[in-house]
C-alpha cells in the first residue's frame, strides 16, 4: 500500500474518531443541560412555595389577633345582663355568622366550648405522647390556646342535592381533557416516531420528550431502548403499527395490572372506611376531598367529611359547599387556627358514631422540609386511629410540578405513609410522564386523576385511558 492511502486511511479513523467523541461529549452536555434546567425549575417551585406559605402564615397571624378581639369582646358580652342567648355568647363576629345560618337552617348554633370534651381531653393525651414537641407546639401555636370548639354542618335540603356523573363519563372527561391540554408529549413522540428513517438524533429527541414529560431519567433511558428494538417501529411499517407499538409500551409502563382501587372500595374495607388528604399548598386536596366525597356518593356511599385544614381560613367553607352540593355533613372546627388533630378526631369519633360508609379527612398543605408541619400530620393520623383504623392516605400532586413532586412524594410516605397518589391539573399540563415516575420510584399507586376545577372532574386513574388520552 502507498504511503498516501495509509496516510488517508489514518486521517479518516482519526476524523472519524473525533467525531464519535465529540458526539458522546455533546450528547452528555445536553444532557446536563436538561437535568440542570430542571432542577432550577425545582428550585423555582420550592421559592414560589415559601413565599406562597409565608403570605398565608401573615395572614392567620392577623386572623388570630382578630379572633383574640372577638373573643375578648365577647367575654365582655357575656357579663352583660342582656346577653342570655346562645347567639349572643358567642363571639359578635361570630353570633352574627350564626344568627343568620340558624335563620337559613344551614347550620346549628354554636357549640358551647368552655370546657374540654372528652374528645379533646383525647388529643390532649395525645398532644402530651407525642415525640415532637415541635409540631405539638405549632399546632398549638396555631390554636391560639384558646378552647377548640368542633361542630357538624349537617346537609341540605334533598331537593338541593346533586347527582355526580357515572364512571363511564369520567373516562370520557378524561380522555377529552387529556387528548385537548396543550402539548401531549404522546403525539410528539409519535410525530418522530413515524419518520421514514430515523437517525441517531430522533433517538434522542424520543428520549429528550420523555424526559422534558417528566418520565424521569431511568424510565425514559429504557423506553427508548424498548422502542429502538420494537420491529414496528424500526421497519418500514405503517402509522398505525407504530401507534399501536407506542401504546402498548406506555401502557406497560403505566402499569396497567396494578391495583388501583380506593381502599374504601375493597371488599376488606373498614366501615367507616378512613381517608387522609395530603399534600403541599394549593396541589388540590381541599377540592379533591369534595370531588372523592361525589365520587362515593354517586356509588351509594354514605360520607361524611372532617376539615382538619384549620390553617387556611376558607378551606373549610370550600369543603363545606362540596359536602352541602352532594348532601355531605362536614365536620369543621367553628374558629380558624384551631388544632386539626381535634377535628380529626371530633370527624372520626362522629363518623363512627353515624356509622358512614366512607370519612374524608382533609388536611393543610404543607412544605415537605417542615419537620414540625410533618410530624403534625403523624398526630393527625395517630389521633384519628384511637376512633377508626385509617385506610387510605392519599397524596395529592400537582402535575404541574413536575419532578419536584418527587421529593415532596419521598417525604411525605416517610412521614405519614401513603397508599395512593392523586395526580391533579393533568389537564394543564403536558406533562403526564410523572405518573410513570411516581409509580416507579415509590411503588405506590396513581388511584385517582384531576382533570380539571369542575366537580366530576376526578377520575378513576385507568392505564388505557390515560395513553389514549396523551395519543389522541
Ligand atoms: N385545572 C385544575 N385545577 C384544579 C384541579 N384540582 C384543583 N384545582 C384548583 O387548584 C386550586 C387549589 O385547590 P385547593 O383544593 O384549594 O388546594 P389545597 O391543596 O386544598 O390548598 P391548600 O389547602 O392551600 O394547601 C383551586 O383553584 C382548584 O380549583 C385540577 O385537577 N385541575
Amino acid at each position: 500500500m502507498e504511503n498516501n492511502t495509509i496516510i488517508a486511511i489514518v486521517v479518516v479513523v482519526i476524523i472519524a474518531a473525533v467525531l464519535i467523541i465529540g458526539g458522546i461529549l455533546m450528547d452528555k452536555s445536553r444532557k446536563r443541560a436538561i437535568r440542570r434546567a430542571d432542577e432550577a425549575a425545582k428550585a423555582k417551585a420550592d421559592e414560589r412555595l415559601a413565599a406562597e406559605r409565608a403570605v398565608k402564615a401573615a395572614e392567620a397571624k392577623t386572623k388570630q389577633a382578630e379572633a383574640e378581639e372577638a373573643e375578648a369582646q365577647a367575654q365582655a358580652a357575656k357579663q352583660s345582663p342582656v346577653a342570655t342567648n346562645t347567639a349572643a355568647q358567642a363571639p359578635p363576629t361570630q353570633a352574627a355568622e350564626t344568627a343568620t345560618k340558624a335563620g337559613t337552617g344551614e347550620l346549628p348554633p354554636a357549640q358551647p366550648s368552655a370546657s374540654p370534651t372528652p374528645s379533646e381531653e383525647g388529643v390532649k393525651e395525645e398532644s402530651a405522647s407525642t415525640p415532637s414537641a415541635e409540631g405539638v407546639g405549632e399546632s398549638e401555636a396555631r390554636a391560639g390556646g384558646s378552647p377548640r370548639a368542633v361542630e357538624e354542618v349537617p346537609v341540605p335540603a334533598n331537593e338541593q342535592i346533586e347527582k355526580p356523573a357515572g364512571r363511564k363519563t369520567r373516562l370520557e372527561t378524561l380522555r377529552a381533557k387529556l387528548s385537548k391540554s396543550s402539548n401531549p408529549f404522546g403525539k410528539a413522540l409519535f410525530t418522530i416516531l413515524t419518520k421514514d428513517n430515523l437517525t441517531e438524533s430522533d433517538w434522542e429527541d424520543v428520549e429528550d420528550t420523555l424526559l422534558m414529560a417528566d418520565v424521569g431519567a431511568e424510565a425514559s433511558e429504557e423506553l427508548t431502548e424498548k422502542m429502538r428494538t420494537d420491529a414496528r417501529v424500526t421497519g418500514k411499517s405503517n402509522p398505525a403499527e407504530v401507534k399501536e407499538a407506542l401504546r402498548g409500551e406506555l401502557v406497560a409502563m403505566v402499569g396497567k395490572d396494578t391495583d388501583r382501587r380506593l381502599n374504601a372500595d375493597k371488599p376488606d374495607a373498614h366501615r367507616p372506611s378512613v381517608i387522609i388528604m395530603v399534600g403541599v399548598n394549593g396541589t388540590g386536596k381541599t377540592t379533591t376531598a369534595g370531588k372523592l366525597a361525589r365520587l362515593f356518593v354517586g356509588q351509594g356511599k354514605s360520607v361524611m367529611l372532617g376539615a382538619a385544614d384549620t390553617f387556611r381560613a376558607a378551606a373549610a367553607d370550600q369543603l363545606e359547599t362540596w359536602g352541602a352540593k352532594v348532601g355531605v355533613p362536614v365536620v369543621r372546627s367553628d374558629r380558624d387556627s384551631a388544632d386539626p388533630a381535634s377535628v380529626a378526631f371530633e370527624a372520626s369519633q362522629k363518623a363512627k358514631e353515624a356509622d358512614v360508609d366512607v370519612l374524608i379527612i382533609d388536611t393543610a398543605g404543607r412544605l415537605q422540609n417542615k419537620a414540625n408541619l410533618m410530624d403534625e400530620l403523624g398526630k393527625i393520623r395517630r389521633v384519628t386511629e384511637k376512633n377508626l383504623p385509617v385506610d387510605e392516605v392519599l397524596l395529592v400532586l400537582d402535575a404541574t410540578t413536575g419532578q419536584n413532586g418527587m421529593a415532596q412524594a419521598k417525604v411525605f410516605a416517610e412521614a405519614i405513609g401513603i397508599t395512593g397518589v392523586v395526580l391533579t391539573k393533568l389537564d394543564g399540563s403536558a406533562k403526564g410522564g410523572i405518573v410513570i415516575s411516581v409509580q416507579k420510584e415509590l411503588g405506590v399507586p396513581v388511584k385517582l386523576v384531576g382533570v380539571g376545577e369542575g366537580p366530576d372532574d376526578l377520575a378513576p386513574f385507568e392505564p388505557a385511558a390515560f395513553v389514549d388520552g396523551i395519543l389522541e
